[in-house]
C-alpha cells in the first residue's frame, strides 16, 4: 500500500485516542457506519496496540497507528496489525524502520526543511502538523510554490467548520482531526453521535 491510497476512502482521517480497550471495536464500528474507514489510532495510551489489533478485525476498517516517534513504535504498530503509520514529525531513523518492515508512513512536517528531509527519503504525502498552529492555510499555500509535488494531510486544530477551507487547497487531499471522536462521546459510549460526526465528515467536498 502507498499512503496516498488512503485519500481514496474519504476526506477526513480521524485521530483516535483509546483509553479503554472495550471502546475500540464499537468506536471503529461507529466510524465505519458513518462512512469513515481509515482510522488513525494514536500510540498515546497503554491499550493503543491492543486497540489497533481489535479494530483491525472490524469489517471495512483500515487501521493505522499514530504518534510513531521511534523505530520501536513502528515495529510494535506493525506487529499489532497497523497497515500504515503516522508520525507527528519526521526522522530518517523512523523512515528507515518503516521502509525495512514495509509499513507505509505518513510523516509529520511543519517547515520547508522537514519537507525536504522527508522528500529526500522518498516521501511526498506528508502530514502538516500542527496545522493551525504552524501557519494553517497561508503556510500550505506558501509551501505549494517550491513543493508543487507534495500532497498534505493537515492535522491539528481542524474542525468540521474549518476543514472545507483546507480541503479546497490543491495540495490538500485529506484532513486529520480528533473532532470525530470527542472524549465525552467515547466515555459515554455515544456511538450514534460518533456515526453522525463521521457522516458529516465523509460528506465534506474536496
Ligand atoms: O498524536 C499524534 O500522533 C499527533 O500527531 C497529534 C494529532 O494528530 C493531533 O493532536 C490531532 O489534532 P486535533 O485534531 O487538534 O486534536
Amino acid at each position: 500500500m502507498n499512503t496516498l491510497e488512503l485519500v481514496d476512502h474519504g476526506p477526513v482521517i480521524p485521530v483516535i485516542v483509546i483509553d479503554r480497550l472495550a471502546d475500540a471495536v464499537p468506536l471503529a464500528e461507529a466510524l465505519v457506519a458513518g462512512g469513515v474507514r481509515v482510522l488513525e489510532v494514536t500510540l498515546r495510551t497503554p491499550v493503543a496496540l491492543q486497540a489497533i489489533r481489535a479494530m483491525s478485525a472490524v469489517p471495512g476498517a483500515i487501521v493505522g497507528a499514530g504518534t510513531l516517534r521511534q523505530a520501536a513504535d513502528a515495529r510494535a504498530a506493525h506487529e499489532a496489525g497497523a497497515v500504515f503509520g503516522v508520525s507527528p514529525g519526521y526522522t530518517a531513523e523512523l523512515g528507515a524502520a518503516c521502509r525495512e518492515i514495509g509499513l507505509p508512513l505518513l510523516p509529520g512536517v511543519a517547515t520547508a526543511s522537514e519537507v525536504m528531509a522527508a522528500q529526500a527519503d522518498g516521501l511526498s504525502f506528508l502530514k502538516f502538523f500542527p496545522a493551525t498552529a504552524a501557519g494553517g492555510i497561508p503556510m500550505l499555500k506558501a509551501l505549494a510554490g517550491p513543493f508543487a509535488d507534495v500532497v498534505f494531510c493537515p492535522t491539528g486544530g481542524i474542525s468540521l467548520a474549518t476543514a472545507p477551507d483546507f480541503l479546497a487547497l490543491p495540495n490538500v487531499k485529506v484532513c486529520g482531526g480528533s473532532w470525530l471522536t470527542p472524549a465525552d462521546a467515547v466515555r459515554n459510549g455515544d456511538w450514534a453521535r460518533i456515526t453522525q460526526l463521521a457522516r458529516e465528515a465523509s460528506a465534506l467536498a474536496r
